[in-house]
């Protein structure tokens, strides 16, 4: 029971009801005791748990987009006022909200009457519970945890397409929120429900492509963080899509975020990393599958949404595929096709660089921003189709890694997201 930190309704001990604010209170308190005791408050949490907050605590004297509450005895809702909630995912409630003067005093990057995201996610208290993104700041320098921080702050992330992490805001011991832009209109993944089975233009298609390449292009090579979750769920229009406006994209959802030592550059763009595995089973690599993602694995993802935009269906015919074993073997022995009497040979071609099984033939970002279809006003493709030759010195690389089908987790039963996306393909009905 009192490893339970994050309640959110009423309970009872020994006939008294106890409520979330009180029960709040006594944390407080507790940790209160602890500091007056021993110098500091003495959470529990495993090593990696201490050293996050100790991180965060290091971080805020020096950076105004850190406020830990513990320290002034103040709550969230002397810094925002929350209207009504936006969606809920896995990891954490997102609601809309309005900061306070308080707020906008503390961080006058925020707008006094403006409606940000507001998520609220559980901060640590065991090992155990670290989210992905904490577990591999904890593997940079505090100086490197800083400036990505601040990178994916900053006015350039929505010019890029990402959605700005403006403010994080620590209610020791048991919850962040994290104030973000707002994005006014739907995720892609509604906008495709929406849409039923209109055909979607392909200079619309490419423009989307566009944002969706210049949003992991930024994530890589200014944020230096891969984001390992690239679906249509974590795309939101900036507003409310109309027609004759061009609607701009956000990437957004950062829990699966992970940040590498230093940015990525063309050098390091198809380097592998031992991550393991992660994400949404049917929009999971061919490499992650093996235990390994780099910047060309989110460039996957960008592929397979692109895929859905063009051709209303995934690859390999990923979309009947039900469990870890047939999406796998969909991902193994499918191919792209070439061609398609209703895309023009640019996009099929671009599409076919994008799924390249093998990451070490994969389109990089920058490649694949310079492509002819993004770019019609230029003469000719940047890219080239591997040759035999390039392909057989990849190959031996190929043949050392190892698929372990890995035991199904929590998070991939997001693959129902697919299945009622195929609902939308042959029904095209809104899903629950
Ligand atoms: N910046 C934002 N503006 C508007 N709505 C948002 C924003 N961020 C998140 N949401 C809404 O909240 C929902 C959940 O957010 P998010 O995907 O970040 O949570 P999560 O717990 O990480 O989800 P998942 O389990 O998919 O990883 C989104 O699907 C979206 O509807």
């Amino acid at each position: 029971m009192l490893a339970d930190y994050s309640r959110e309704r009423s309970f009872t001990i020994g006939g008294t009801t106890i409520n979330p604010s009180t029960w709040r209170r006594w944390h407080l308190r507790i940790g209160g005791c602890c500091r007056w005791f021993c110098g500091s408050p003495v959470w529990p949490g495993g090593p990696e748990t201490v050293e996050l907050r100790r991180r965060y605590a290091e971080i805020e004297a020096t950076y105004e987009g850190i406020i830990t509450l513990e320290a002034n005895g103040r709550g969230i809702d002397d810094y925002f006022t929350k209207s009504h909630v936006l969606g809920e995912g896995g990891f954490g409630t997102v609601w809309q909200a309005t900061p306070t003067k308080r707020a906008v005093k503390a961080l006058p990057a925020l707008r006094m009457g403006q409606g940000y995201a507001l998520k609220r996610v559980r901060l640590p208290l065991r090992d155990a519970e670290i989210e992905m993104i904490s577990k591999s700041l904890l593997g940079v320098s505090t100086g490197r945890m800083l400036q990505f921080l601040k990178v994916i702050a900053s006015p350039e992330a929505t010019e890029e397409h990402v959605t700005r992490n403006l403010l994080r805001i620590l209610e020791i011991p048991h919850t962040m929120h994290i104030a973000m832009e707002l994005l006014e209109g739907p995720t892609l993944r509604d906008w495709l429900v929406q849409l039923e089975n209109k055909p979607l233009p392909e200079t619309l298609a490419s423009e989307l492509a566009k944002q969706m390449l210049k949003a992991v292009h930024f994530l890589h090579r200014s944020a230096g963080a891969l984001h390992r979750d690239v679906k249509p769920q974590n795309f939101g229009f900036a507003r409310p899509v109309v027609q004759d406006q061009p609607p701009t994209l956000q990437l957004f959802d950062m829990g699966m975020v992970h940040v590498l030592p230093e940015p990525v550059v063309e050098a390091s763009a198809r380097e592998l990393y031992a991550l393991g595995m992660g994400g949404t089973m049917h929009w999971i690599p061919p490499e992650t599958w093996a235990g390994r993602s780099g910047a060309c694995s989110d460039l996957w993802g960008v592929g397979l949404v692109v895929h859905v935009l063009l051709l209303r269906q995934l690859p390999f015919g990923l979309q009947h595929c039900e469990g870890r074993v047939a999406v796998w073997d969909a991902i193994r022995t499918g191919a792209v096709a070439s061609s398609n009497a209703n895309v023009s040979k640019e996009a099929m071609y671009i599409l076919g660089q994008l799924l390249e099984k093998e990451p070490l033939l994969r389109a990089t970002s920058s490649e694949a921003l310079q492509c002819e279809w993004l770019n019609r006003s230029r003469a000719s493709s940047d890219l080239r189709t591997p040759t035999p030759g390039a392909r057989k010195t990849v190959a031996k690389a190929v043949q050392q890694r190892k698929v372990q089908l890995p035991v199904e987790t929590e998070r991939w039963e997001e693959r129902s997201f697919w299945q009622s996306l195929m609902l939308q393909t042959s029904q095209w009905s809104k899903p629950d």
